[in-house]
């Protein structure tokens, strides 16, 4: 074969590839007749036609940068895009080379050109549907899937959701594989046809999770290859709650048909039963399946248009339901039988199985009718009743009270409803007595106890109360009822004699009782605290004289004065009580040394000392202190108190108006004491006492003008006990009263032995105590005693001291006048020794003064004593009193007496005192009387 330029031309011309030349003008010279074809031209209609002819503008100005490239002689392989004659772009590829001259002159360039179009439309393609499911992903939640079998080629960003994992990692996986079992060979199968419509499949994403998915499915080319595109929806939410909605529906109806009420759905424009529970048919005594179709109206009683026993009709629920409330009525339905049965009707509007209903409840309310019309019986003799009553709820909440609890709270109803009892506390019950309330009543237990609770106006009532639990069928509790009744009179009353049992009536102080108890609880607190207490006893000096003086009267108001300073002078924390009598005790707690102690008994004594006014009057009084200390004196009520007596005695003892702590000795000596006075009870029983008599001598005549009654005890074991041991405990024991008037009788019945026996003429002197003076029944007690000796009062002369006197001469100045009136003479004995004027001696009816023997004694040795005699005797004689020298023991004294012209002497000088017997045959001794 010959290679000519024939050769080549016919090669070139028979090229499938096309064949362009161009000279350095860019003229076509040459086109073979494939490129030709491939534009849409002729040959001929190309040749000389511009190569910008062929471009569009891009491809002109990328052609004049290639065409630079040509001339500087470079060779090119590169894709190209030219216009076809109708104006669509051809996708080429092309080699181009440029031809120079033998002189190096580019003369023009030879192109290659291979039709790429088919290539490129596909690209295009893919572009453009990427991009479209790039816009498509950002509006659809679908899955799109390319895929040949189960390889996956190209999936959207929804798939990547639904499967749970990036778009490399999907793409990894084979897409049947992530089926599951069961839908592998139904979908394998069904890629067997062109189109698949969406179908059902299962599968699972790549972190495992069940996926419901819609499958549509379409085979397409793709390079040449037939592939899948799979559109993929995720209905797994959509089946779930699918499901759901169906279970509801089951439920549903299985809640209709198990409710406790009767349930009928009624068509919202026909009002006719559509559906029904079997206790709706029970209700109706009709059959379910008769029940539907009828209007649910026919059923109901009415009155005058109106449903029975709710005053309103039908139309007027069914418009409220439909207006999205849910009425509620009380009616009345007819039973088959007749019966009228009261029924609560509910109306709500609802949806079921995708139709609007109206859903009716009925409930057979005729057991809570009657519950209810009992209740208002009940309720209404709550009303009446007088007891308080209050229900609350399981959580306390007041329910319900009634009127009398309203009355006695002052509070209005509804600021008590939906409070709790709280409301009523005054705070005087602590924690442990509401524990113990809440305990009892959660247990299921009534609690009873009186309450102590406030009115609206702050102030206390007491409460007698019973809190019951009240419980359902299943015994669970639901309410709690109180029932109560005021006590508050009772309590006060009881308050107030409890008051009076324990408080002493006079002076509202705490009495004895009390007094024992706060002293014992005292004791506990200072045993467990290892504290020091006190305690002070005390009466007021004399107080038995103020009384007797001033009347009791007088006497009460100032035990209350006394009362109310001490009361204002102690601390809150001690205890002032009257014991009795003039008798007070004070307990001080807690006491840091006795120098405290001290200290409030001098306050104690100043306050007493204070001078106070009654009765018109300033009354000076004192008081005795007897002070015991625990634990010192005594670790127990009994032995402290008695301690502290005795120190009060000892104080008297010392001359009164001071304290005195208790000391160990003392109470020798009050037992001693303690023991004289029992043995004073028996000698007046046991006659024990006996009299003896001393003679009073006449210095003028030197006879015998009378005796002195002395009294004498005469102890079975300790003999004979001088007046001076026991009279003053007879004095302050009272025995000096019934003693005193044995006295008179003994010595009246001796002076008659002494008459009888010839002893005429005798002057009797009695010694009077300032009891007797003031004993009302003195004068008497004396009369009957003369009478039943038949005696004058003339014979007898009451000896009464100085002392004495000068403290109650002034009160029983009536007495003793009385007495004077009577015929009785008074003496004043131990004159002298009370300081008291004559002056003040000459108011009262007194004839004789004895002059004490302390001054007769010093006769001789004292002058001033002496000159006190001279004067006394002088000075009496001066005002008409007779005179009396007692205790003369000499004749010295006898000579001074008689040189002072003194009347009469008494002493040992003549006689020692003797027995009533002995005085028969006394007979004054003339030595004792010399001339
Ligand atoms: N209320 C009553 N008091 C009475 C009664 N009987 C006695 N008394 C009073 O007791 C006091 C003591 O009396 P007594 O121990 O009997 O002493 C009397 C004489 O024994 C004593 N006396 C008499 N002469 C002398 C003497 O020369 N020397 C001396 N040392 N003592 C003597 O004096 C007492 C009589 O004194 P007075 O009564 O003051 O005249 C005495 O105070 C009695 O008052 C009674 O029944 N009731």
């Amino acid at each position: 074969m010959e290679y000519n330029e024939k050769f080549f031309e016919q090669l070139v011309h028979s090229a499938r590839s096309g064949i362009w030349v161009i000279d350095e003008h860019c003229r076509t010279t040459y086109v073979n007749p494939s490129m030709a074809e491939m534009l849409g031209y002729t040959v001929e209609q190309m040749l000389n036609k511009h190569l910008f002819e062929f471009l569009d503008e891009n491809g002109i100005e990328r052609a004049k940068i290639n065409l630079a490239r040509r001339r500087e002689g470079q060779e090119e392989q590169r894709e190209s895009v030219f216009i076809h004659k109708e104006g669509f772009a051809v996708y080429t590829n092309l080699v181009t080379w440029p031809v120079f001259d033998e002189q190096g002159q580019y003369r023009g360039a030879i192109a290659g050109v291979m039709d790429d179009s088919s290539r490129r439309g596909m690209l295009d393609e893919l572009a453009e549907a990427k991009e479209r499911l790039q816009v498509f992903d950002k509006v659809t939640v679908d899955g799109i899937l390319i895929h040949q079998g189960g390889h996956i080629i190209e999936l959207n960003d929804a798939c990547c959701r639904i499967f749970e994992g990036s778009r490399k990692e999907i793409m990894t996986h084979d897409f049947t594989a992530m089926l599951l079992p069961e839908y592998k060979t139904l979908v394998i199968q069904a890629m067997h046809y062109d189109t698949v419509e969406k179908f059902e499949v299962k599968a699972r994403s790549l972190t495992g999770k069940l996926l419901i998915l819609e499958l549509s499915s379409k085979r397409m080319h793709y390079r040449g290859d037939l592939v899948r595109v799979s559109v993929l929806r995720d209905v797994t939410q959509y089946k779930q709650t699918q499901t759901a909605l169906e279970q509801i529906e089951l439920t549903n109806q299985a809640l209709i048909e198990n409710a406790p009420e009767a349930i009928v759905l009624l068509d919202r424009k026909s009002l006719q039963i559509l559906h029904a529970n079997s206790k709706a048919g029970s209700l109706f005594g009709i059959s379910v399946h008769r029940l539907l179709g009828h209007s649910l109206e026919s059923f109901i009683i009415k009155h005058d248009g109106k449903l029975a026993g709710a005053g309103r009709t039908f139309d007027n629920l069914v418009q409220q339901a439909l207006s999205c409330l849910a009425p509620l009525a009380e009616i009345k339905i007819q039973h088959q039988s007749g019966t009228a049965i009261d029924c609560e009707l509910r109306l709500v509007s609802i949806q079921w199985q995708g139709a609007s209903l109206l859903r009716v409840s009925l409930l057979d309310i005729r057991s809570r009718k009657r519950a209810q019309d009992k209740m208002k019986q009940l309720s209404s003799a709550l009303e009446q009743s007088a007891d308080l009553v209050m229900i609350t709820d399981k959580n306390g909440i007041i329910e319900y009270v009634n009127h009398a609890l309203l009355s006695v709270t002052g509070y209005q109803l509804e600021e008590v409803i939906g409070q709790t009892p709280a409301l009523f506390k005054s705070k005087q019950h602590n924690s442990a007595f509401m524990k113990k309330l809440w305990k009892q009543i959660l247990a299921g237990h009534s609690f009873r106890d009186v309450f102590v609770n406030q009115n609206k106006d702050g102030s206390v009532f007491y409460e007698e109360k019973t809190i019951t639990p009240l419980k359902n069928e299943e015994g669970e509790i639901t309410h709690f009822v109180s029932t109560g009744k005021d006590i508050t009179e009772r309590m006060e009353f009881q308050a107030n004699l409890h008051h009076l049992a324990f408080h002493d009536s006079l002076t509202n102080l705490p009495n004895r009782a009390l007094f024992n108890d706060r002293l014992k609880s005292s004791l506990q607190t200072a045993k467990r605290y290892r504290q020091k207490i006190a305690l002070l006893f005390f009466d007021i000096d004399h107080f038995k004289r103020i009384n007797d003086s001033l009347g009791h009267e007088v006497g009460d108001l100032l035990l209350k004065q006394v009362s109310k300073k001490l009361q204002q002078r102690l601390r809150g924390s001690d205890t002032v009580a009257r014991l009795g009598g003039d008798e007070f005790a004070v307990i001080l707690n807690n006491v840091k040394d006795d120098e405290s102690i001290r200290q409030t008994a001098s306050e104690i004594i100043e306050l007493i000392n204070q001078p106070i006014k009654l009765a018109e009057r300033e009354l000076f009084i004192t008081t005795s202190i007897g002070i015991a200390v625990y634990p010192a004196d005594g670790d127990d009520s009994l032995t402290l108190l008695k301690n502290a007596d005795v120190a009060m005695y000892r104080a008297k003892a010392q001359g009164r108006n001071a304290f005195m702590f208790y000391q160990q000795e003392m109470n020798a000596h009050a037992f001693e004491l303690l023991t004289l006075e029992s043995e004073l009870h028996r000698a007046l029983q046991q006659q024990e006492f006996c009299l003896q008599y001393q003679p009073k001598i006449c210095l003028r005549t030197g006879k015998m003008t009378g005796v002195e009654a002395l009294l004498r005890w005469q102890h079975p074991e300790k003999g004979m006990i001088a007046p001076d041991k026991f009279v003053p405990l007879l004095e302050e024991s009272g025995l000096i009263l019934p003693v005193g008037q044995w006295v008179i009788e003994q010595a009246l019945k001796d002076y008659r032995f002494w008459q009888s026996h010839g002893l005429f003429n005798l002057n009797l002197a009695i010694n009077l105590s300032p009891a007797q003076l003031k004993d009302l029944k003195f004068i008497e007690t004396l009369q009957s005693a003369l009478a039943k000796y038949k005696l004058p009062m003339q014979c007898v002369e009451l000896e009464i001291t100085e002392h004495t006197m000068m403290i109650h001469g002034e009160n029983s100045f009536l007495l003793m006048e009385q007495l004077r009136q009577l015929g009785t003479h008074f003496s004043i004995d131990d004159f002298g020794t009370g300081y008291s004027s004559l002056a003040y001696l000459k108011k009262l009816p007194v004839e004789t003064i004895k002059i004490d023997r302390s001054f007769i004694r010093d006769i001789g040795v004292e002058v001033e004593d002496e000159i006190i005699v001279k004067t006394v005797i002088a000075m009496a004689k001066s005002l008409g009193y007779q005179v009396v020298a007692e205790g003369v023991e000499n004749l010295k004294q006898v000579d001074f007496l008689r040189a002072l012209d003194c009347d009469v002497a008494q002493g040992f000088l003549f006689s020692r005192p003797l027995s009533a017997l002995d005085i028969l045959q006394y007979q004054v001794q003339p030595e004792t009387l010399p001339h």
